[in-house]
Parts: structure tokens; C-alpha cells; sequence
């Protein structure tokens, strides 16, 4: 578990995070809209960036030393855009990072690399050269990375951003295997994919906590405030200039629209909030928690 108190973060005099509280545990997700300090956040927690004030505690041991929090060895961090030289194999690769990180032993080096290989599902693949892997096996190659060192936190920048929807599934998939192991961090603005594997929420805008607490708990911000209308294509213009649409879905029977708002309209069902709706709830809203 990752306790961060009051953390405060400026960036040439700009107040990037301010006073962050939140409580990491199981796999969390940590969402916000473009800008709202997920990764200033991901980089302090992995000890990459300073923050100005605050601390930082994992199961309840303080870990910050100065400004930095100082975990490395229980902390692995993937960043958005990992990537190794381009024109060597999978396993040279892991083997060579593996090696800059301190392992000198060659036997443990190359049983640390054949287990995170095999946990990442990445077998068969060692001998590919990193160019001719595609986005999302190269990001397990990344948490591949990771695992050779053992850590039991793993954070995730925006995991599945520029995958297609295969990809994407397969690689919920494994984060939801590597959650039963580890403590996981996900940053992202799929709400989608935070649905389908976190169990906790951290929902930041502008460096403040809007809101932390369980999925349904979240949804449950929205409640009574979602509306669905079935309406013609040409009603559409219309109900998007007038109301707060938040979604929608050709049927047969025509365009099913759920609406954002406090009063129906003619037409309109009350309908049961997801995920999204709650998120937009608190978005919108912005007060801090
Ligand atoms: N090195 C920097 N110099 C100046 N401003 C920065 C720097 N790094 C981050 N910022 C600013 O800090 C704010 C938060 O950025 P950050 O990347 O942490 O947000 P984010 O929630 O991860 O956004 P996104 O979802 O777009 O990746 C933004 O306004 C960004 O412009």
C-alpha cells in the first residue's frame, strides 16, 4: 500500500499537485482529465522527481528521504513511451537492462529474465528483435523489465493508450494476473479500463483529489442524474445543443442517448449510472473532496 500525504508539487512557480492525499492499494486506478498531475504524481511516487512537500509512505513505512521518495527497489515504474535499442532481441534486451541494474551474477540474471518472460506471456517471442514488436508487447517486454527486479509495487503511465482493442484486451488481461501478486498504480483517462481492473479510485483534476474511494462509490456520485432518450438522427442536433450528452448508441430502433442532468425531459428514463457517468459527475463538479 502506498499512503501519500499532502504532497505538493510546483513547476516554475506553477502549482502542478497540491496537498495530494490518497491511499494506493490493490489495483488503483489514478484518473484525470489531460494535465490533472497523473504523471508529475507517477514520477514522485517512483523517486524519478522531487516534490516540494508531503511524504510518502508504503505499508506504512515512510520512504522519503528530502524531497524524493526513496523506493526504488520496491517500486518498478513504466513509463508512457518504453522503449530499448531497436535491432536487439527480447531477451538480449532484459538481459542487458537486468545487467545495468546491478544483477552481475549471470545464472540469476538469466533466471530472473526466463521468469518475467514467462509471467509477461511473452514466450516464444525471445528471439524477436525489439523493432518487430508491436506496441503492446513491447510494454510487456517493459513490465518484464520491471519484474526482474522482484518489486511489489508496479505503476503504470497510461498502459493501454495507442493500442487496438485486441491489444488492449490482452493486456487488461495480464495487469489483472499481475494485480493478484502485486500492488498496481494504473494512470489513465480510459475510464473503460479502470472499470474492467481497478478496485480503488483517485480521481485528480488541476493537482487536486476530487475523489478516492470504490467503483461503486464513484458511480453512485451520478445517481438519479442519467437519462436515456431513444430519438430520430434528426433530433440529434437539437438534444446535443441542449442537453449534456454524454453517450451514444445506434440501435434498431433508432440513436439511444444518455444525457447528463438533474431533470428529465419529456421522453426521457432514468437510468442506472456507470462508471463514466459518476467520473463526469465529479469532473464537472471540481470541488476537491
Ligand atoms: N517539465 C515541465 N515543465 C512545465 N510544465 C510541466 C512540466 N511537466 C508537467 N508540466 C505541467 O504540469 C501539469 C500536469 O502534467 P502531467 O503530465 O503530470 O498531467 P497528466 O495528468 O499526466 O496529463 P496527461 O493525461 O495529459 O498525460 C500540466 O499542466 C503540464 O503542462
Amino acid at each position: 500500500m502506498i499512503h501519500a500525504s499532502s504532497v505538493t508539487k510546483r513547476i516554475k512557480k506553477q502549482l502542478i499537485l497540491s496537498n495530494v492525499s490518497l491511499c494506493m492499494e490493490g489495483i488503483y486506478g489514478l484518473v484525470g482529465p489531460n494535465g490533472a498531475g497523473k504523471t508529475t504524481l507517477m514520477k514522485i511516487l517512483a523517486g524519478l522527481t522531487p516534490m516540494d512537500e508531503g511524504q510518502v509512505a508504503i505499508d506504512e513505512r515512510s520512504c522519503t528521504k528530502g524531497k524524493y521518495v526513496k523506493a526504488h527497489e520496491r517500486i518498478g515504474y513504466l513509463p508512457q513511451d518504453f522503449m530499448v535499442y531497436p535491432n536487439i532481441t527480447v531477451e538480449e534486451a532484459l538481459d542487458h537492462l537486468a545487467l545495468l541494474q546491478g544483477m552481475m551474477d549471470k545464472g540469476e540474471r538469466h533466471a530472473a529474465v526466463a521468469e518475467a518472460i514467462q509471467k509477461v506471456n511473452l514466450n516464444g517471442h525471445e528471439t524477436k528483435k525489439m523493432s518487430e514488436l508491436s506496441g503492446g508487447m513491447r510494454r510487456r517486454v517493459g513490465i518484464a523489465h520491471l519484474l526482474t527486479r522482484k518489486p511489489s509495487i508496479l505503476l503504470f503511465d497510461e498502459p493501454t493508450a495507442g493500442l487496438d482493442i485486441e491489444e488492449r484486451i490482452r493486456f487488461r488481461h495480464l495487469l489483472k494476473q499481475l494485480g493478484s501478486e502485486h500492488t498496481i498504480v494504473i494512470s489513465s483517462h480510459i475510464v473503460e479500463d479502470i472499470e474492467f481492473l481497478c478496485t480503488k479510485i483517485g480521481v485528480l483534476k488541476q493537482g487536486q483529489v476530487l475523489f478516492e474511494g470504490t467503483p461503486s462509490e464513484l458511480k453512485s456520485r451520478a445517481k438519479g442524474c442519467v437519462w436515456e432518450y431513444c430519438i430520430h438522427p434528426e433530433e440529434l442536433d437539437d438534444l446535443i445543443a441542449t442537453r449534456e450528452v454524454v453517450q451514444l448508441l445506434e440501435e434498431e430502433d433508432g440513436i439511444h442517448a444518455r444525457v447528463f442532468s438533474k431533470n428529465g425531459g419529456t421522453g426521457g428514463r432514468r437510468v442506472a449510472p456507470r462508471l463514466i457517468d459518476g467520473y463526469l459527475a465529479v469532473v464537472r463538479r471540481g470541488e476537491p473532496r
